[in-house]
């Protein structure tokens, strides 16, 4: 365990909700790509980027999409992040019109790893927490830096007790 850990809040996201919030990033990325306003190509972070990525993707449409693969946490304790797979970098170039997307910055350090293979990139999360938030150019909710975010791919619905029961 790190001294982030543990956290006070958790902020449950559904399915829908990071639907909703997705495409409300796609909402505010719209026309602002550089020249005519279009976005050349998305690359997703895996693997949390590649949910949200397909929808901004989708809803700009955008057809090139590309991944850079990060490790960093081991569940919730991070490393050191590492670039374990890098997108074709003659699509991406210096990142010139290329929308890099992923779930949540929370620390930051791996966006700034990743910008530095893209430096002309705009970088996009759905969510972001203070301390992320300068490696950033666009994203949608902010939550505090003691929430953990859970998301709908690591979640399952189960039955809740009442709060007047038997027992
Ligand atoms: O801003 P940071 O403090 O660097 O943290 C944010 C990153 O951490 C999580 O990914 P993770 O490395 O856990 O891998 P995953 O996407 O495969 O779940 C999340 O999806 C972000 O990519
Ligand atoms: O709040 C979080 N939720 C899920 N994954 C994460 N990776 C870093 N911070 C978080
Ligand atoms: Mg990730």
């Amino acid at each position: 365990m790190n001294d982030r850990l543990p956290h006070e809040k958790g902020f449950h996201v559904s399915w829908d909700q990071l639907h909703r919030d997705a495409r409300a990033l796609a909402w505010r990325l719209q026309g602002h790509g550089p020249d005519d306003g279009a976005w050349r190509a998305v690359v997703a972070i895996t693997r949390g980027g590649m949910a949200p990525a397909m929808i901004v993707a989708r809803e700009l449409d955008i057809r090139t999409v590309d991944t850079i693969s990060v490790k960093s946490y081991n569940h919730q304790e991070q490393a050191e992040p590492r670039i374990i797979k890098t997108p074709d970098m003659e699509i991406v170039g210096d990142g010139t019109g290329v929308l890099i997307v992923d779930d949540l910055v929370d620390t930051g350090r791996t966006l700034e790893v990743v910008r530095r293979t893209m430096p002309k990139a705009h970088v996009a999360t759905v969510y972001a927490k203070p301390q992320g938030r300068p490696q950033v150019e666009t994203f949608v909710t902010e939550v505090s830096q003691d929430t953990w975010i859970f998301f709908p791919w690591d979640m399952a619905l189960q039955y809740v007790k009442p709060y007047r029961g038997d027992d």
